[in-house]
């Protein structure tokens, strides 16, 4: 039974709960609501929600409604915004309104409300968001190019070890920044903690969008005792999540403090959290949830942005070797790219730039919510309602990138050859809650891509037969998109790139072990 069969059979024994929520209905002062398909009787839209791939769905309806768009399941209101114009307007110059989460009844249950990035407009979420700052803000990314720098150089020599396992090395790559950065330690190949932060992650990407679950439909389904029919599977999912995330935010958080309880930390950002006193003191869960979500918000994302990078060098050979050309004029091939190099390397930002608007890691972002009433040229937002901002449409708006569907980097470039400041992608959210790691991320994206291309040649895969493996040009659906699984060829371009890879003296960084007793603590992953 599908998860709509399932709201449907249910809806017939909740009428009465179905009757509050509708008396809850707002009046809209005689406004219209944005456009939109026609709504049911009672349940609105709800059997015209996309079911996977929404940012498709959005951009087609957006062809008849408009560039904001309306729509109700079950009284509650969904607005949808198509172009930047409008999510500028709304998201960034009314953010006061507009920066608040949705509530998403599955994540009371999963354990992920610990997450700041699901917090409403509030202090809490205040507080959370100053400390990232402090960490991630833009003039603070040089403190971390040493980690980036030295994890860019492990990720070349997996790669060349195994090439076909880029996936795996892509996984690895923003994940061991990130353990470094937060905890001060080197993760292991297959490392358990890395393992069961990618399962748990499986779990919330699936249950954001709103109206994928039954429960986000219907969210007084959540205080249904666990046996009942239709939810025993989501239950059990959530209580193995609910682990997954204890383990994840605790198992590194007290390896920190018995490094510092033995004097031998090495500085990382827990331990500076946790030497925080008086005003600055930082309660320990929230050390604990911080460490957990910024880990968690880096991994999947930026493995999707050098998945598809990997993708598009595979379908657009001129590109790569538009790119290495630039790259060997300005860097050669005697040593690898560095951050000092970006601002002479204008093509190879261009080409970030060009992956991260044709193929963004979040097409639909994060949504926010709207805390108060509102007009909009003459249309009437209610207080609460759900905001998604299709970012897959406004990256492929014809006004301002023209030919959208082409892979084409050079729209990037002006006329001089230099880099075209202004058009940047929307792909890093809107406003107060836009992504807390965007310098981060968009350096660890750079310069692995800069990296990859000094030294290795990226090719399409050949069968044991010697015939050319096509590759899909297809992209998974979720919170966080991905090209579907592909094969492809890296070897390196040149006998001095091997070089490079294997006799560059590796960036050396001290760490410490994970302390973790599993005859005390019990097993990593049960
Ligand atoms: C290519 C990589 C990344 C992409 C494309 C990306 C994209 C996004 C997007 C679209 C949002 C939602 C913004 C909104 O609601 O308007 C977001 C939120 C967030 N991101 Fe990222 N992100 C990336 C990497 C990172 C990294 C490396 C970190 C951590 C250091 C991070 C931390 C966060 C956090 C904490 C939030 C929640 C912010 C809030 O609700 O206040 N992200 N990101």
């Amino acid at each position: 039974m599908s998860d709509i069969a399932k709201a449907i059979a249910v809806l017939g024994i909740t009428g009465v709960v179905l009757k509050a929520v509708l008396d809850r209905r707002n009046s809209t002062r005689g406004l219209p609501y944005p456009p939109g398909p026609k709504a049911k009787p009672v349940i609105g839209n709800m059997l015209d929600i996309p079911q996977s791939l929404p940012w498709l769905t959005y951009a087609d309806w957006a062809k008849r409604y408009g560039d904001i768009m309306h729509i109700t399941i079950l009284g509650a209101h969904i607005i949808v915004i198509n172009s930047v114009e409008i999510a500028t307007e709304l998201l960034e110059k009314r953010s006061g309104n507009y920066s608040s989460r949705p509530d998403i009844p599955v994540m009371h249950m999963n354990g992920w409300m610990m997450n700041m990035g699901l917090k409403g407009y509030n202090d809490e979420w205040r507080r959370d968001r100053r400390i990232l700052h402090q960490r991630f803000r833009r003039d603070a990314a040089p403190s971390l190019y040493p980690i980036e720098l030295a994890k860019t150089q492990e990720l070349l020599l997996n790669l060349l070890e195994t090439p076909n396992d880029f996936t795996t090395h892509f996984k690895t790559y923003p994940t061991s920044i990130m353990m470094y950065l937060l905890y001060g330690h080197q993760i292991s190949a297959h490392d358990p903690l890395v393992e069961i932060t990618y399962e748990a992650l499986g779990m919330f990407s699936g249950s954001v969008v709103p109206g994928t679950l039954i429960v986000n439909v219907f969210p007084f389904l959540r205080h249904f005792p666990p046996w009942f029919p239709g939810l025993v599977a989501l239950n059990e999912l959530c209580a193995r999540s609910r682990v997954l995330l204890g383990k994840m935010q605790d198992i590194p958080f007290y390896s920190v403090k018995k490094h510092m309880a033995d004097e031998k930390a090495v500085p990382s950002w827990v331990s500076e959290l946790l030497e925080r006193t008086g005003d600055e003191a930082v309660p320990e869960n929230n050390i604990k949830a911080l460490g957990a979500i910024t880990l968690a918000a880096a991994m999947e994302t930026t493995l999707s942005a050098l998945r598809a990078f990997i993708h598009m060098m595979v379908l657009h050979p001129d590109i790569q070797e538009k790119a290495q050309a630039e790259l060997d004029a300005v860097v050669g091939d005697k040593r690898l790219p560095n951050f000092d190099d970006r601002e002479s390397l204008p093509y190879i930002d261009a080409l970030y730039r060009e992956i991260m608007r044709l193929h963004g890691p979040a097409p639909l972002g994060v949504p926010h919510s709207s805390s108060e009433d509102d007009v909009f040229n003459g249309f009437f937002i209610p207080k609460g309602s759900t905001i998604m901002y299709n970012q897959w449409a406004m990256c492929r708006d014809e006004r301002i990138y023209p030919d959208p569907e082409a892979f084409k980097p050079e729209r990037f470039i002006d006329a001089d050859g230099s880099l075209i400041t202004e058009n940047f992608p929307p792909t890093y959210g809107f406003g107060r809650r836009a992504c807390a790691g965007k310098s981060m991320a968009d350096n660890s994206v750079w310069i692995a891509i800069a990296s990859i291309l000094s030294v290795f040649r990226i090719t399409k895969a050949k069968d044991s037969a010697g015939n050319i493996i096509e590759v899909p040009d297809e992209y998974i659906d979720g919170l966080v998109t991905a090209p579907v699984p592909f094969d492809c060829a890296m070897a390196p371009r040149t006998e001095a790139a091997r070089k490079l890879i294997t006799e560059t003296p590796p960036l050396k960084l001290h760490s410490n072990p994970m302390y973790y007793d599993e005859k005390v603590h019990g097993p990593i992953n049960p």
